[in-house]
């Protein structure tokens, strides 16, 4: 029986012990914060939860424009705060419960590996919370330690003013005037969230615009939704230090301008959680930024060693993660695997309006890197989004010029998360812009702008 010891139970390891255990391998997962690791009970799921609370607000807000009046919305934070953390737990429990019914012992603690491997053998060092510690040997070790949200050195969370997005939750209130530092996704969709809430935002985004790395079209759509709702969004703002400030905080940018609110949130990114993992010792190479390097079946430069996840800094997404471990075990346990393929990833920011992707983005198309043809869409057209009253946003799909095959898209619109699935279908099994067309979608609906958008595309092919 091949023994696998996995370090760290969030989406890259649990997955993993999952295909593991199904493949009768003598599976350990040992983890340090909860089964599900921090995605389960301080990141993704908790700040989903927060934002479906926040969506609620939002919702009610908008409920004048079809005539129906709430007279009074009022967030209680410790409600909405306990309901995140329950809901984090009972996840975080339903895992755990997962792991146990496929066989794999989960310990509660932390792990590292114990020097150089001998004859393909590695000894994997256990401290559990509970007893002493000690040794287990293992013909296959998954690293999928997660990452941690990147400080600042003159930005120091102290979990009452200045806070991560890990502190959020044990505020006793929400915060006054709020500044959200980094404005990537996890600055955007807390800084969305908040501000729908009634909390006073300001977003510093260190570059000309919010979410750099997005579709240039969609993150502009979200950045002007925030403004028109009231945020301030400062661009070419870098946070140089955070300082506590009597009953607020003061926030220094490295041009010299003073910001002042009464909390500061820290979304400047995340690093890889390797120092403890002894892995000089046994020789594991790490690439910038301190992630563990990896082939596209997770191998690391050691034989038997594995990672997958935020610790390797692939593309953090839960989904992937997920993938990662799972080849890492298809791979090592000798099936067939594909190796991971990126470019089909479909992603969400989980904004108001939500921003989802797929497949080439607008910067390949007008690069040349992919020969491609576009056509956008915007909501406002659709009869659908005229009657939720919710006309911002827009579809934008991408076909390749001469077969028409669909090689991407961007939705922006209330549930782009969902409304995502069609393009990403087309895209994975090489569906033509005609073959989107012809399906016949639900009348009215938004997806309704999906085969309208895929209809202008085959058009465009006979001119
Ligand atoms: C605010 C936020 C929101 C997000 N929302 C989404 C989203 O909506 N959708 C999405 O796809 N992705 C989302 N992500 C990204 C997603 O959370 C990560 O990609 C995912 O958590 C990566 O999974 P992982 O298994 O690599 O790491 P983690 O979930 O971080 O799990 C790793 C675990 O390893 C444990 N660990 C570390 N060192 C040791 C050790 N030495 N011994 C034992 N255990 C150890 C850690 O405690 C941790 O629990 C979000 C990220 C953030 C920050
Ligand atoms: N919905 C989702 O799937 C979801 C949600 C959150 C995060 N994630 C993933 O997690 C990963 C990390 O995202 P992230 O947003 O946490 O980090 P990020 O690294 O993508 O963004 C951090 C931003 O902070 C900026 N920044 C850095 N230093 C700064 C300073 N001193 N002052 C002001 N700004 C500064 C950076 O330029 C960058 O734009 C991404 O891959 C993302 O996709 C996914």
């Amino acid at each position: 029986m091949t023994r696998i010891a996995i370090i760290g139970g969030g989406p890259a390891g649990y997955e993993a012990a999952l295909v593991a255990a199904q493949l009768d391998a003598d599976v350990t997962v040992i983890e340090a914060a909860g089964a599900g690791g921090e995605c389960v009970l301080s990141d993704c799921i908790p700040s989903k939860t927060f934002i479906a609370s926040s969506g609620m607000v939002t919702a009610a807000r908008r409920s004048s424009r079809l005539g129906v009046t709430i007279p009074e919305v009022a967030v209680d934070a410790a409600s909405v705060h306990q309901r995140v953390k329950a809901l984090a737990v009972a996840q975080s429990e339903d895992v755990h419960a997962k792991l146990v019914k496929a066989g794999v012992s989960f310990v509660a603690g932390t792990a590292a590996l114990a020097g150089s491997a001998e004859a393909h053998q590695h000894k994997v060092a256990v401290t559990p919370f509970e007893g002493e510690p000690y040794e287990i040997d293992a013909d296959v070790v998954l690293l999928a330690t997660g990452a941690t949200p990147r400080m600042l050195r003159d930005a120091q969370p102290d979990g009452e003013r200045i806070l991560t997005w890990r502190q959020v939750y044990d505020l006793a209130e929400l915060p006054t005037r709020l500044i959200v530092v980094g404005s990537g996704v996890t600055g955007a969709e807390f800084a969305g969230a908040y501000q729908a809430m009634g909390v006073d935002v300001t977003l510093l985004s260190s570059r000309e615009r919010v979410m750099p790395h997005e579709d240039a079209d969609a993150a502009m759509a979200i950045e002007n939704v925030f403004r028109e709702r009231g945020m301030t969004i400062l661009p070419q703002a870098r946070a140089a230090s955070v300082k506590r400030d009597g009953d607020g905080v003061r926030v220094e940018l490295t041009d010299g301008r003073v910001v002042e609110g009464s909390h500061a949130l820290m979304t400047v990114g995340s690093v890889p959680n390797t120092a403890d993992l002894n892995l000089a010792a046994a020789g594991v190479e790490r690439g910038p930024g301190g992630f563990i390097t990896v082939d596209r079946v997770s191998r690391t430069n050691v034989p038997g060693i594995y990672a997958a996840g935020d610790v390797t800094g692939v593309l953090m997404l839960a989904s992937v993660a997920a993938m990662q471990g799972r080849i890492a075990m298809w791979h090592a346990l000798g099936e067939a695997v594909q190796p991971l393929r990126l470019k089909k990833v479909a992603s969400n920011v989980f904004t108001d309006p939500e921003l989802a992707t797929v497949g080439i983005t607008q910067a390949d198309k007008d690069s040349g890197t992919v020969p491609a043809r576009v056509v956008m869409l915007p909501l406002e057209g659709n009869a659908r989004a005229k009657m939720n009253g919710y006309t911002d946003g827009f579809v934008k799909l991408f076909c390749r010029p001469a077969s028409g095959l669909v090689v991407g898209g961007v939705v922006v619109g209330s549930r782009a998360s969902e409304l995502i699935l069609p393009i990403a279908m087309a895209v994975e099994n090489h569906l033509t812009v005609a073959e989107l067309a012809q399906t016949i979608t639900i009348y009215p609906s938004l997806s309704g702008s999906i085969t309208e958008a895929a209809r202008q595309l085959m058009r465009h092919e006979f001119e």
